[in-house]
């Protein structure tokens, strides 16, 4: 019988968006909107997530963005962690971003979103798929 042979290699996934206002409800929202759209243009298997960061402005304290990813199926088990992002003046408010580390199958296409008003921060990375090997 023929052998498939998968080379695996580690990869990070970029992404960010925006919540409306400092709330549960809102963040929420966001993070859960965020995470769709990772999982649906990456048809990613959380069960090869290494660990997942979510950073968040100073403006956003109202929930823990990793305890949303937590509520997702299969999730649970994923190491997460929340930071603040560092302030500089005049930067995108109300700013959610993650960067996860993946097992990913090597040469495949990564998408990294950036959604409402986070678009802009990275427009390479908005209009293109990167690459495998170009992160
Ligand atoms: C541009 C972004 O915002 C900030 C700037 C970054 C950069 O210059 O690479 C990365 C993360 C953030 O600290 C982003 O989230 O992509």
């Amino acid at each position: 019988m023929e052998e498939i042979c998968v080379e695996w290699q580690v990869r990070g996934i970029r992404g960010a968006t925006t919540a409306s206002e400092n709330s549960v409800a809102a963040i929420r929202e966001a993070v859960r909107e965020l995470l769709d759209e990772l999982e649906a243009k990456n048809d990613i298997n959380p069960d090869l997530i290494i660990s997942a960061t979510f950073s968040a402005t100073r403006d956003l304290d109202a929930v823990f963005p990793a305890a949303i990813a937590r509520e997702r199926p299969h999730w649970c088990n994923v190491p997460l962690l929340d930071v603040q992002q560092m302030h500089v003046e005049g930067a995108l408010e109300r700013c959610i971003r993650f960067l996860i580390h993946v097992n990913w199958p090597a040469h495949t296409e990564i998408y990294h979103p950036y959604l409402r008003g986070a678009q802009n921060l990275r427009p390479d990375r908005n209009l293109a798929v990167a690459v495998a090997g170009e992160n």
